[in-house]
């Protein structure tokens, strides 16, 4: 298990592994960064102690871990049957907490932990710091900023409406009906949400502005906060209404990450082999659950038996027009730029705001290897065009490393850049590349003549 709250690795390189046959493989995939970081959230606020089994254990969920820790809940690793490391008991935040204190919050580079915690570093009394890497400091913070204000929360961010700022919790927060503008992320939403039955009117959150992104995310916390009793009312655009009330203990098994299965499978459709990912569940509300969509329109095909997903490459990756992939972007973008046929990727103006620019690092990158990727306003259009081998730089971002992954089964000599960069969500990355990759046997970065 890998639990590094530190700081990012080193820039060292890594062949991407250069595979001549087809993969033949079966796989397990670690648990969903996006629910772990849910239930370790709502595990903090709820009744009593819960359990989260078969977690994901990586730098983002390891740094909500010791946000958590540092506003009061205790969390203890306990033995469970899951692959990927210990089942986490929690529990919650207790009311009495040293508010003379003033606690630190290290965001890294967690979208989920810089959007999620300050809202419940709201309900606590006192003052709790907030930073993160570098970059961090320049993702979108406006909405929860807004919205902390908003509720009545005192902030200091020094004017910048970014990291780092410290909040002055009161120990409570009287809710009700909050504006905030979205667009930049719907982690905003998703925050307000997760907490907002703590408030003592619940909250009506409106969204005004252009268009919420990834609002398959905002559905996951609504479905989430339901399956544990939250009442919550999505019915009008826009418009979420979280009723008043508490979060029961739960005990909850944490689904694997299908986002993170993306790139196995996308080995399938580059090499024309077969990937079975197992514990496949049968209703999710992950994204990436589309790539049982996504992937046939790429030419290959894709069937759920029972708990296992199976994906079978084609003779070719064929190109196409893919709306709102949010999170699953950069794997797309791999695979279209080995395709044979045009494509465009749209709905996809905030990942200028993930990680880092992926609009600006994916056409850099691909195009740095020989391709012809042109950004647009919301998105890319990938053009077909040979590519050669290369460094493939990630800028700290754990799908840029598995996008240059994907790139180099097909391209000799692809060198991606701090292949370690993807412990942020899955640490086990490389060794389970290696394993996917052996399977097919690894051919070398001097042999040609792979399929695509
Ligand atoms: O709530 C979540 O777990 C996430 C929401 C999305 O954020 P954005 O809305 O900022 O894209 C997604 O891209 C991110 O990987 C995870
Ligand atoms: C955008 C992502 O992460 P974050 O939760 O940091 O926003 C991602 O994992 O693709």
């Amino acid at each position: 298990m890998a639990s590094s709250s530190g700081g990012v690795s080193g820039q060292s390189r890594w062949q991407a592994p250069r595979l001549t046959r087809p993969v033949d493989a079966e796989l397990a995939v670690p648990g969903s960064k996006s629910l772990t970081n849910r239930y370790l959230v709502l595990a903090a606020i709820a009744d009593g102690p819960c359990v989260l089994r078969r977690p994901l254990h990586s730098r983002d969920s390891a740094l909500m871990i010791s946000a958590l820790r540092s506003l009061g809940a205790v969390i203890d690793e306990i033995q469970g049957d899951g692959d990927f490391g210990p089942d986490l008991r929690v529990t919650p935040l207790q009311g009495d907490q040293d508010t003379a204190a003033v606690r630190a919050v290290n965001c890294g580079l967690a979208g989920t932990v810089m959007r999620f915690v300050p809202p419940l570093a709201g309900l606590v009394s006192g003052t709790t710091t907030f930073d993160g890497d570098p970059h961090a400091r320049r993702r979108p913070m406006g909405g929860i900023i807004d919205a902390l204000r908003g509720l009545g929360i005192t902030v200091d961010d020094g004017g910048s409406g970014c990291l780092p700022f410290s909040i002055e919790g009161k120990g409570h927060v009287r809710g009700g009906r909050l504006v905030i503008d979205a667009s930049a992320s719907s982690q905003f939403v998703s925050a307000l949400l997760l907490v907002g039955t703590r408030f003592s009117e619940g909250l009506h959150l409106e969204h005004v502005g252009k268009p919420v992104p990834s609002l398959d995310h905002v559905r996951m916390t609504v479905e989430t906060l339901r399956s544990l009793g939250v009442v919550v009312d999505d019915s009008v655009p826009n418009h979420w209404r979280v009723s008043p009330g508490s979060v029961p203990a739960f005990d909850v098994a944490v689904e694997p990450d299908l986002s993170n299965a993306g790139p196995f499978l996308a080995a399938a459709v580059v090499t024309g082999g077969t990937v079975r990912v197992r514990n496949w569940p049968e209703g999710t509300t992950q994204v990436g659950d589309q790539w049982r969509r996504i992937l046939p329109l790429m030419g290959a095909t894709a069937s759920l038996d029972g708990d296992t997903l199976t994906v079978t490459g084609g003779a070719s990756i064929s190109g196409g027009t893919f709306p709102d992939t949010s999170e699953l972007a950069p794997t797309v973008a791999a695979l279209c730029a080995l395709a044979t046929t045009p494509s465009t990727l749209t709905g996809i103006a905030h990942l200028r705001g993930h990680e880092t620019d992926r609009l600006a690092a994916l056409a850099a990158e691909i195009n740095g290897l020989g391709g012809d990727v042109e950004e647009t306003a919301d998105g890319l259009v990938i053009r077909p065009a040979p590519l050669h081998g290369g460094v493939f730089h990630t800028y700290e971002d754990h799908r840029m490393a598995t996008a240059g992954a994907i790139i180099g089964l097909s391209v000799d000599g692809v060198e991606v850049e701090n292949i370690g960069t993807t412990a942020k969500t899955m640490p086990e990355f490389p060794e389970l590349w290696a394993s996917l990759t052996d399977t097919a046997g690894s051919a070398g970065l001097a042999d040609t003549g792979a399929r695509a």
